[in-house]
């Protein structure tokens, strides 16, 4: 690494202030509260293994962050029914847009994976298991706030309002995914859960705080025992970088290197094993639905530091070896 990381992340937050508004994408409007957002904004938090903070921008200030959530619902579902979710949801890239219906009528109903909407919807049916939507939300949103450490974090009502009275895809979704039986609620009721979860929100540092536990191998941040088993930890971060950007999955692999998991909020979580855990945010969307800025940011950030899931280990076996 040439320069600290403090310098990295304020050199790549200045950067990033100065690309023309015009040039970083459009905030989603089919959420008519998202599109309210100044795409002016831009923050970046990142948070080493050992508990460093590093932020820039507005990373404190709370955004919405949409399919981010996913990772914790995903984290949450698997530890309530193990693997058998994946008799529900698959893990394959769909190469489809986040919102798509297509697969489904060939695939019996099962989304490709927990990441696109599809995916995330049988996920919110198995958290509702049992309980009214108000207390899957309220579980779902402890488990946020156990994993950041931060009991201030809450649902946005007025973009969880806002998404209720004009997601009719999500809601095409639901139902069809009922009449296969791979959702098991009411459509209404399992997309409550989703649509309020989607609407947590929370800044780059809570964001990058919650991620930690992946960074860790599924171990708190706060020394309080495993959230998640290593190996189930390894396997959220494979479907992050295989899923976690929808039909631009690729090309974030390709540029960052790095598992990453966007939402149409502009938010990114991304996560190095072992070393950090990197939240940015910029409201501003490329074709694909994933944030402009973020993604160059991030690709920034990988480049200055050498951070790459594909990076050699530390203490590599070809360390020493003639190259
Ligand atoms: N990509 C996203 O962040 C999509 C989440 C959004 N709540 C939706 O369902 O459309």
């Amino acid at each position: 690494m040439s320069a600290d990381l403090e310098t990295i992340v304020a050199e790549i937050a200045a950067e990033m202030a100065a690309v023309p508004v015009a040039r970083r994408g459009v905030p989603a409007s089919y959420i008519p509260e998202l599109a309210k957002v100044d795409p002016g904004r831009f923050g970046l938090a990142v948070v080493l293994a050992d508990g460093q903070v590093h932020v820039a921008g507005d990373a404190d200030e709370a955004f919405s962050i949409q399919s981010i959530s996913k990772v914790f619902m995903l984290t949450l579902a698997l530890g309530k029914i193990g693997d058998g979710l994946w008799a529900r949801v698959g893990r394959e890239p769909s190469g489809n847009a986040f919102n798509s219906i297509v697969q489904l009528e060939a695939e019996k109903g099962i989304p490709r994976n927990p990441f696109i909407n599809a995916g995330a919807l049988v996920v919110a049916d198995v958290l509702l298991a049992g309980h009214a939507p108000r207390e899957a939300i309220g579980e779902i949103l402890q488990f946020v706030r156990y994993l950041a450490d931060d009991d201030s974090i809450v649902v946005d009502r007025a973009v969880a309002r806002s998404e209720t009275e004009t997601g009719f895809r999500n809601a095409a979704l639901a139902n069809y995914m009922r009449a296969f039986g791979t959702i098991t609620h009411a459509p209404e009721l399992t997309l409550g859960v989703y649509f309020h979860v989607c609407a947590l929100a929370m800044s780059c540092r809570q964001l990058a705080l919650a991620g930690r536990f992946l960074a860790l191998d599924g171990r708190h941040p706060g020394g309080r025992g495993r959230v998640v088993s290593a190996e189930r930890a390894r396997r959220i971060a494979a479907l992050m970088l295989t899923c976690g950007h929808y039909d631009g999955s690729g090309d974030f692999a390709f540029r960052v290197g790095i598992p990453g998991k966007s939402g149409v909020g502009g938010g990114i979580l991304a996560v190095v094993p072992g070393v950090a855990s990197v939240a940015v945010w910029s409201p501003g969307l490329n074709a694909v639905g994933n944030s402009t800025l973020g993604a160059a940011a991030l690709e920034q950030l990988a480049r200055r530091t050498g951070w790459s899931v594909f990076a050699p280990p530390v203490q590599s076996p070809i360390d020493g070896a003639a190259r």
